[in-house]
């Protein structure tokens, strides 16, 4: 396992030799390498943005929670404290400026700690691209414009993660019409902020915005929102919830085109699909957030006959591997949903198959997170994919407005829902709208993982005054009334 690294002079490349070479240094390549590197494998892993952490933690999960906890606090010492009891003189106002800092603060401690974690971890950082010379080759071209290495490896990992996908005929510019990207780092807080895509990028941002003092409009082309997984009942509360904190929607809008005027405003035209009229807006900005597709350019995995889907999707097996079986693929680059946590799992997974022949990661059980206020999480199946199945099941809901703690907080918006085994009340999905829902969402997983029933979590004891009491009295919901509603 020791490393061995030569310059050969004839033509200035320097070459190594590692156990595992990992491409792509997001939540699946980094997890993957430090993962690699503690089973005592010689590891490397090539990433070629300049920092560690993917699209995650430099442009992703990290930097919109940084933006979407902070606007959360402007917004509530703006118009609630008072009535909490909090007086303040003067103005309250956002400054995008310290906003935008306090964002690349945690983005810049995040990134750099992984930095840490690899030094730690004996991992070899290459910045720079890696691409196929053949199966066990990968060269890499520094970022710095040094020399070219190529490395050897036995396993290779492709974490290569994904991109915005684009919208035909609307140019991103990054100021004006944007991307998630874009919509993270605005100059201006523009009055108007017009989005394409409901989804959960399109809501976080829409929910940072208009707390900043955006009008914000949502166009989305199907007849609800949240995108793929939410609950239907869950869709429709939330879009109601962020109706009252002033988003407009636009449901089954096809955008037909926008455009940047000679005002520097952006002319957007979308067809109403019910009535078939055409129908236009202005935005001062627009965000396009219509969904990520699978990145893998620059990868020279052609010149290795890799399998792709129609999506773009790298073809894979159920132990991560493509059709060299020395050669594997995680994270948003194949199939699966696009989230680091999926992509972590997945990390951790294919090394322990390279390591022990097993590796595991539950499908079924994966949990979602919108973080907009309240939060709205799910893990399991929904009412609409149980219909599908034809799976008899039962539902329970508790309310916020009962909960002691949301009461007291003055947070009550939102409900937990229970979705059981009709005869013996397995819990197959739980649906959460309300304060801290990412978190309360972890007991469902848990919940789902060791195969509970609804009695199993309403006879555990849970403290009071706590959001989770909620939990429980949903999980009781299914099968008999609650107590407190
Ligand atoms: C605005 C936004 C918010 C999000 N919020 C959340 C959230 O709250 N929770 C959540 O779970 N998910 C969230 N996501 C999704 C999450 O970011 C992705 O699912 C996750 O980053 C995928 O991890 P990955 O390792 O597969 O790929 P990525 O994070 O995309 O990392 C891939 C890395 O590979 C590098 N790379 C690509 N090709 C090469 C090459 N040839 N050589 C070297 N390096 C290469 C890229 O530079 C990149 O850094 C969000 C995404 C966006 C855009
Ligand atoms: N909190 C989180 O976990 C988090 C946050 C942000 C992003 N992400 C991940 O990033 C990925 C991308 O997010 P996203 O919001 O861009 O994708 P998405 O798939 O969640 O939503 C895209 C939305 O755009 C709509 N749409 C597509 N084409 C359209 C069109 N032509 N006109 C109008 N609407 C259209 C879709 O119907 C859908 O509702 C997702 O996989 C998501 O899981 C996760």
């Amino acid at each position: 396992m020791l490393r061995s690294f030569s310059t050969t002079a004839r033509n200035a490349t320097k070459t190594a030799k590692h156990d595992v070479v990992v491409i792509g240094g997001g939540p699946g390549g980094y997890v993957a390498a430090i993962k690699a590197a503690q089973l005592g494998f010689n590891t490397a892993c090539i990433e070629k943005r300049g920092a560690l952490g993917g699209t995650c933690l430099n442009v992703g999960c990290i930097p919109s929670k940084a933006l979407l906890n902070n606007s959360h606090l402007f917004h509530q010492v703006k118009h609630e404290a008072s009535k909490r009891g909090i007086d303040i003189s003067g103005d309250v106002k956002p400054n995008l400026g310290n906003l935008m800092k306090a964002k690349e603060t945690a983005v810049k401690q995040l990134t750099g700690g992984i930095e840490m974690l690899f030094k730690k971890n004996g991992v070899t950082y290459y910045k720079g691209n890696g691409s196929f010379v053949d199966e066990h080759q990968v060269k890499v071209d520094p970022i710095d414009g040094s020399e070219d290495s190529i490395l050897t490896a036995n396993n290779i990992i492709i974490a290569t993660g994904s991109e915005p996908s684009p919208f035909p005929g609307i140019e991103i510019d990054q100021e004006k019409i944007v991307d998630s990207t874009g919509a993270l780092s605005l100059k201006e807080i523009p009055k108007r902020l017009a989005i394409i895509g409901g989804g959960i990028i399109g809501l976080e941002m829409g929910s940072v915005w208009s707390r900043l003092g955006s009008e914000v409009t949502v166009l989305e082309f199907q007849k609800a929102i949240g995108g793929a997984g939410m609950d239907a009942e869950v869709s429709k509360a939330t879009q109601k919830f962020l109706s009252k904190q002033g988003l407009k929607f636009q449901l089954g809008a096809k955008v037909v085109s926008a455009v940047k005027n000679s005002n520097g405003e952006v002319d957007i035209e979308f067809e109403d699909t019910k009535s078939g009229k055409i129908e236009k807006i202005q935005a001062d900005v627009l965000l396009v957030a219509v969904g990520r597709r699978p990145y893998s350019s620059n990868l020279n995995a052609e010149k290795i006959g890799l399998d792709f889907d129609k999506r773009n999707r790298v073809v894979i097996d159920s132990e991560y591997k493509t059709k060299f079986s020395h050669i594997q693929c995680i994270g948003d680059v194949t199939f699966g949903p696009m989230l680091a946590h999926k992509a972590e799992e997945e990390g951790i997974a294919a090394v322990e198959y390279i390591k022990t022949g097993h590796g595991h990661v539950n499908y079924a059980n994966i949990p979602a997170v919108m973080y907009s206020h309240p939060e709205v999480a799910w893990v399991g199946k929904n009412e609409e994919e149980l219909k599908e199945a034809g799976i008899k099941y039962k539902t329970g809901k508790f309310p916020f407005i009962a909960n002691s703690r949301a009461k007291t907080n003055m947070d009550t918006e939102g409900f937990v829902k229970f979705i059981a085994d009709a005869e013996t009340q397995r819990v197959l999905g739980v649906h959460i709208i309300g304060p801290n829902a990412g978190e309360m969402i972890a007991e469902a997983g848990l919940a789902i993982e060791y195969g509970a029933s609804c009695e199993d979590i309403y006879r555990t004891c849970h403290a009071h005054p706590t959001l989770s009491e909620a939990f429980k009295e949903a999980a009781m919901a299914v099968f008999d009334k609650p107590v407190n509603f």
